[in-house]
């Protein structure tokens, strides 16, 4: 049957107003500033899902700081994730820096785990993670986030970046896919 992305909508269920979506990306911007302002640090945004959070966030950061992009994908616009399939990955530019990297979630952990793996590999000095939501899954992650917005229940998530087959990554709350 054709996926129609105004009756997931319909049908889907609020988690998080866009209020507390903004209180969120306020307060991460004050704890991100607490560790990071005198690190000049490079960030990176995870591609495609980080854009409502990066372009939130980023100007509420007060300090020198530089800009990149990743972009993998697990998902390739379905509910359930595969392998990490790379499309652009980390440069030399990560070499001896403290990098951010930046997501709209963290579910299963294994995007982020790579993508800091990588830094890392190439010579990144450290690498903290601050997502937008983190999955409640009730069991251990292959990578733990240092920064959170806001936790998310167990199901399928979309708005503020993510998506639901391949919709809806511009609603600016989130919702969870009803069964
Ligand atoms: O913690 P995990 O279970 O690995 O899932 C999290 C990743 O999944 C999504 O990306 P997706 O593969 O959907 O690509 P996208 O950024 O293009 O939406 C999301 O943006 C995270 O990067
Ligand atoms: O629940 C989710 N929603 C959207 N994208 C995702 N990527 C991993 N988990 C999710």
């Amino acid at each position: 049957m054709a996926i129609n992305p105004e009756n997931m909508l319909a049908s889907a269920s609020l988690i998080h107003t866009a209020d507390a979506v903004g209180a969120a990306i306020d307060r991460l911007a004050l704890e991100l500033t607490e560790v990071l302002h005198d690190k000049q640090p490079l960030i990176i945004s995870v591609m495609g899902g980080a854009v409502v959070f990066s372009g939130q966030l980023l100007p509420k950061l007060q300090f020198p700081l530089e800009f990149n992009y990743v972009q993998a994908s697990r998902y390739h616009n379905q509910t359930v994730g595969k392998e990490v399939l790379w499309k652009v990955t980390p440069g030399d530019d990560v070499i001896g820096r403290t990098v951010l990297l930046l997501d709209d979630i963290l579910d299963e952990g294994h995007t982020l785990a790579a993508i800091k793996a990588k830094c890392l590999e190439l010579g990144a000095k450290q690498v903290l993670i601050a997502v937008l939501t983190e999955k409640e899954l009730g069991h251990a992650k292959p990578v733990q986030a240092d920064f959170v917005g806001l936790t998310v229940p167990n199901r399928y998530v979309f708005g503020c970046g993510m998506d639901v087959y391949g919709w809806w990554r511009n609603l600016p709350a989130i919702y969870a896919l009803n069964d």
